[in-house]
């Protein structure tokens, strides 16, 4: 699947009374581009993901993926906080439960592009938590390798580990050129992985500042990494 473009334009999503989530929020993402939003806890960037994949369809406005609605468009593939695979099936079959049109080969193909040649027979629970992480980005690739959306998908990794996962993803996302909606709290995931950080603030959130990050990943050095850090910290 190509990758598509994202348009956002919510006139507002709330839950309950108070102040909404969002009000008037608006934002157009070019197909290819990955964009890494940033905020505070609770300022609804797991919501806007859930909005973008059609999940929760509660709120006023659109949402448009290829000028489709969220709702009846290809879902993204998703990576959530946790792994979620489903524990009664093998890795290979949680790959393949994403995508009924993936055979055994294309899966095979998939896991061992995330690193886990040879262990698609093996449960959930065989495997480690670096690995869970691994299988459920192969799913999210099995479901659409055009649009991925990922929430914090390296919370709770050690530090090692999670830089290993991010270097993976990077290599992922320089290989297919998805459109990519990630949510991090973790500066450095932007500033590694992002075209474009855009940093959210306030209640209904607005974006307070829109970055982008010209350098090509594989070139992103660590003066390149200190300076990107710097305009986020400004
Ligand atoms: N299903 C729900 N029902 C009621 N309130 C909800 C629901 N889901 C989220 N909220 C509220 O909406 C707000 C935004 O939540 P959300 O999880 O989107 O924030 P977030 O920016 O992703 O936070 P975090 O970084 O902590 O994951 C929070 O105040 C949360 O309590």
């Amino acid at each position: 699947m190509a990758a598509p473009s994202l348009n956002i334009a919510v006139t507002e999503k709330r839950f309950g009374v108070g102040a909404p989530l969002f009000a008037d929020f608006n934002l157009s993402i070019e197909p290819g581009t990955v964009v890494a939003l940033l905020g505070p806890s609770g300022i609804g960037k797991s919501s806007l993901l859930r909005m973008v994949a059609g999940i929760d369809r509660a709120f006023s406005g659109s949402i448009a993926i290829d000028a489709v609605a969220a709702a009846q468009a290809p879902a993204p593939g998703f990576v959530f906080q946790d792994a979620r695979l489903l524990p009664w099936l093998t890795a290979l079959e949680n790959v393949r439960l994403a995508n009924r049109d993936l055979d055994q080969a294309g899966a095979e193909n998939l896991l061992s592009q995330v690193g886990l040649a040879g262990r698609g027979g093996d449960f959930p629970h065989q495997l480690s938590g670096g690995m869970q992480r691994r299988v459920s980005l192969a799913r999210a690739l099995a479901a659409n390798p055009g649009l991925l959306v990922l929430d914090e998908p390296f919370v709770s990794l050690d530090a090692a580990l999670a830089a290993e996962m991010r270097t993976l993803l990077a290599e992922t996302i320089d290989a297919r050129r998805p459109t990519v909606l990630l949510v991090t709290h973790n500066v450095e995931d932007g500033v590694r992985l992002a075209d474009r950080i855009i940093l959210l603030a306030g209640r209904p959130a607005q974006i307070a500042a829109d970055v982008a990050l010209d350098t090509p990943r594989s070139e992103r050095n660590e003066a390149v990494l200190d300076a990107y850090r710097a305009r986020l910290m400004a």
